[in-house]
């Protein structure tokens, strides 16, 4: 049994340290929660939940509509464990669809499949937003070789600045460059807006659009039907039950896997082997269990702590960001399953350490007490950075971790500790399952759908109207006639002249043709006319 938490004594401290590390020598990862304020009363007392949790997580994996609103399955697990699909059908498609993935990578790298004008290709343009985005990132910032397979470029916004920036950069180079899509609903307007500059500039330069791209999408979808309609390099699926920031272990993630000439396979595994550990129904057994009942601790079951994500490799600097959105997506929720407003989350921000050391760290342990820490390290130093002058860096990182987790429990802040043995394609997917399977269980002690996001279609929503709004202002300014504000809301029949102010500062910024008098301190005093 722990002792409870408190950083004062040494020896109970080595004891509790003892009592709940977790370790499993397959994986070769620790799990270290005794600097969270979880004690045997809570897990105790949460108990009762756990088992619930449990059983629906059970449920989930073998095919239960655990996403109720969408009328959904949630099947990530089953990327890495296709045999435990609900039917042989669907598991034969998901084996086959990583056979292909692998066999892709295989011909372009190798030369076998080649850009339309010959010659191999020379870049990846990769082109997805959120969870068509942040996966593929991740598994490039923190796994590809060093001139290992082909170098990758992302546009994961509509930015134009963002999209000139790349395109500048790839330029002569556009015609021998593979430019994936991805979309899982395959009308996301960010991505299918980035898709048409890119198309354009690719022509431009002599490129054939259609023997160049490749979509990553739902069997169906607007995407679908366009790249089958042109026939495109080639087609890979997003199962309908995959949700965006669960399908690193789909195509989304494996695909830059194959293009790097990164293990796949050994991702795969180490996910699966990660999600058998979290399947235990105990939770002191269960590494999945520990890290929801601790933040569940922390922040009083209301998310009234952050997580403050630091990886002491840089590698993994890009982590932090994924899961922003695999926690927040998932559980900054409104309301419970029992429609109660509950406006329930975990905010989830980070870089990496020791850099953030010298950042923001100072407030972690002199500041508001917020937050808890997730350390995470990997052991293994490269051999070709020796010791200079009696400096090791491995060591000096390492001590770093130590001192700030140390100096975090003198003020009384809680952190916890994953630790790999190594860091590689399997340690990757063991970590990003073992996050996975914390949401899940941490959404059913909340009560929330952690597989819909109801809130981001309001922002998209709002989008639309306001890009509606745009088009009948420009109609309306088209007879060249000034108008102030409060008349142009009166033509348009809106009461609210706010956002006819924002798209006029915009297009005024853009197109000279815009002629604005008055005093833009003064947005009443403003006229617009577009001569
Ligand atoms: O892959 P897509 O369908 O284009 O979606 C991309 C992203 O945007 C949506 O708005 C969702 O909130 C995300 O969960 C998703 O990952």
């Amino acid at each position: 049994m722990p002792a409870d938490f408190d950083g004062s004594n040494p020896a109970t401290r080595w004891a509790r340290f003892c009592d709940l590390l977790w370790y499993d020598e397959g994986l070769g990862l620790w799990l270290d929660v005794s600097r969270m304020a979880l004690n045997q009363r809570d897990i105790e007392g949460m108990q009762p939940a756990f088992a619930k949790a449990f059983a629906a997580m059970a449920a989930l994996e073998s095919g239960a509509i655990a996403n109720p609103d969408e009328q959904r399955m949630v099947g990530h697990y089953w990327l890495r464990t296709p045999e435990l699909a609900p039917d042989a059908e669907t598991a034969g498609h998901i084996a086959g669809e990583i056979d292909r993935i692998e066999a892709f990578g295989h011909q372009v790298l190798a030369g076998g499949l080649q850009a339309p004008g010959g010659g191999t290709f020379t870049d990846v343009l990769w082109i997805g937003i959120g969870g068509s985005g942040l996966g593929p990132l991740l598994v490039i910032e923190a796994l590809q070789a060093e001139g290992q397979g082909l170098p990758f470029h992302f546009i994961d916004n509509v930015d134009p600045q963002g999209i000139s920036r790349i395109l500048g950069r790839l330029d002569d180079r556009l015609g021998t460059t593979l430019v994936i899509v991805v979309s899982k609903s395959g009308g996301t307007p960010e991505p299918r807006i980035a898709m048409e500059q890119v198309r354009a500039r690719l022509e431009q330069r002599g490129g054939r659009w259609a023997g160049q791209a490749v979509a990553v999408t739902m069997v169906g979808s607007r995407l679908d039907r366009l790249a089958e309609a042109e026939q495109w390099l080639a087609r890979f699926d997003m199962f309908d039950w995959v949700g965006g920031r669960t399908s690193i272990t789909s195509a989304v993630g494996l695909l830059p896997a194959a293009l790097t000439g990164t293990d796949l396979r050994a991702f795969l595994d180490g996910a699966a082997a990660m999600d058998a550990a979290t399947r235990a129904a105990a939770l002191t057994a269960n590494p999945a269990a520990l890290l929801a009942a601790s933040w569940h601790v922390a922040g009083h079951g209301r998310g009234q702590r952050d997580m403050v994500v630091l990886p002491y490799r840089d590698r993994l600097a890009v982590f932090s960001r994924y899961l922003q959105q695999l926690v927040m997506e998932s559980l900054g929720k409104k309301l419970s399953r029992d429609g109660q407003v509950v406006n329930q989350g975990i905010a989830v921000y980070g870089n990496k350490g020791s850099t953030d050391q010298h950042a923001y760290v100072q407030q972690l342990r002199d500041g508001v007490d917020n937050f808890f820490v997730s350390f995470i390290e990997a052991l293994d130093d490269p051999a070709d950075i020796p010791a200079l002058a009696g400096e090791r860096p491995g060591d000096v990182l390492e001590g770093f971790l130590q001192g700030t987790r140390t100096a975090l429990m003198e003020s009384g802040r809680q952190s916890l500790t994953i630790t790999l043995r190594r860091f590689d394609a399997r340690s990757l997917g063991a970590l990003v399952a073992l996050f996975e399977r914390a949401v899940g269980l941490y959404a059913e002690l909340v009560n929330v759908n952690a597989y819909d996001q109801p809130g981001v279609e309001a922002g998209k929503l709002a989008a639309a109207s306001i890009l509606d709004l745009q088009g009948r202002l420009e109609g309306l300014l088209a007879d060249g006639a000034p108008r102030t504000l409060e008349a142009l809301g009166q033509e348009l029949q809106t009461a609210d002249p706010e956002p006819l102010f924002w798209i006029l500062r915009h297009l005024s910024a853009n197109d000279p043709a815009y002629r604005v008098s008055g005093s833009w301190a003064e947005p009443a005093s403003l006229a617009f006319a577009r001569v």
